[in-house]
C-alpha cells in the first residue's frame, strides 16, 4: 500500500475532522464505537491513551482498506479526577460548577496505528485551562444551548464557552480534540504523510 493513501480517522467527532482538514491531511472517516468507562484504578493519561489505541485498533480491525489509523480521546482532568462527557443536563451543570473559577487540565491522547507493521505510536498532550468564576445563570444559559452534551468536561472552548476561559497554557487544538502540531509530527515519523504532501 502506498504511503500516500488517505489515513483513516477512527472518530465520529466533527471537531477532529475539521482539525485534520485544517492541517491539510488527506483522510477518510471510520468511527469506532467503544465503551469509554475508566477501568478501576486507571489514571487519567493512561485511560486516554488506552481509549485512543482501542479506537484505532477497532477501526483497523473492521475496515478492509487503509494502512494508517488514528484514534483519539479527550478528557478533562480536575484534581486528578477524569471528567468525560456529561450524562445529562444536570451532570453538565455539576461539571461546569466544579470547573468554575479554577484551573484544570485537558488531555488528548492519540494513537497512530500502522496496520501493516502493527507499529502503534501513542502520545498524550496536556493543556492547562483556567476558567473565570461562572455565575449560576451563565452555567444554566450555556447548558440550555445543548452544546455541552457531547463534550468532555461539558464545554467547548471553540464554541459558547470560549469566554469562560481566562488562561490557556499549551496547545489550543488539543482542547478542541486533536493536538495537530504533535499529530502531524507523528504522521511524518510513522510514514503516513510524506512531507511533500504538505499544503
Ligand atoms: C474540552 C473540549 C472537548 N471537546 C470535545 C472533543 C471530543 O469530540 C469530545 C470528547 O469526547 P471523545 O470521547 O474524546 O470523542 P468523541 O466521542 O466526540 O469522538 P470519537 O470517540 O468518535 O473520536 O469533547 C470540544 O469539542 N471542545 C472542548 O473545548
Amino acid at each position: 500500500m502506498a504511503a500516500t493513501d488517505p489515513v483513516v480517522l477512527a472518530s465520529a467527532s466533527p471537531r477532529r475532522s475539521e482539525l485534520l482538514e485544517l492541517a491539510g491531511i488527506r483522510f477518510r472517516v471510520a468511527p469506532a464505537d467503544i465503551p469509554e468507562e475508566p477501568m478501576p484504578g486507571e489514571e487519567a493519561v493512561e485511560h486516554a491513551l488506552r481509549l485512543a489505541e482501542e479506537k484505532a485498533r477497532a477501526a483497523a480491525g473492521r475496515e478492509a482498506d487503509g494502512q494508517f489509523f488514528i484514534g483519539a480521546d479527550t478528557i478533562v482532568v480536575l484534581d486528578g479526577r477524569i471528567m468525560g462527557k456529561p450524562t445529562d443536563q444536570n451532570d453538565a451543570v455539576r461539571m461546569l460548577t466544579e470547573l468554575s473559577g479554577k484551573g484544570h487540565e485537558v488531555v488528548t491522547a492519540y494513537a497512530v496505528l500502522d496496520k501493516q507493521s502493527n507499529v502503534c505510536i501513542k502520545r498524550a498532550v496536556r493543556t492547562q485551562v483556567v476558567f473565570k468564576q461562572l455565575s449560576e445563570q451563565e452555567i444554566s444559559d450555556y447548558v440550555k444551548t445543548g452544546c455541552p452534551m457531547d463534550k468532555a468536561g461539558a464545554y467547548a472552548i471553540q464554541g459558547g464557552a470560549a469566554h469562560f476561559v481566562r488562561e490557556i497554557h499549551g496547545s489550543y487544538t488539543n482542547v478542541v480534540g486533536l493536538p495537530t502540531c504533535e499529530l502531524v509530527e507523528t504522521l511524518h515519523t510513522i510514514g503516513a504523510w510524506p512531507k511533500e504532501e504538505q499544503h
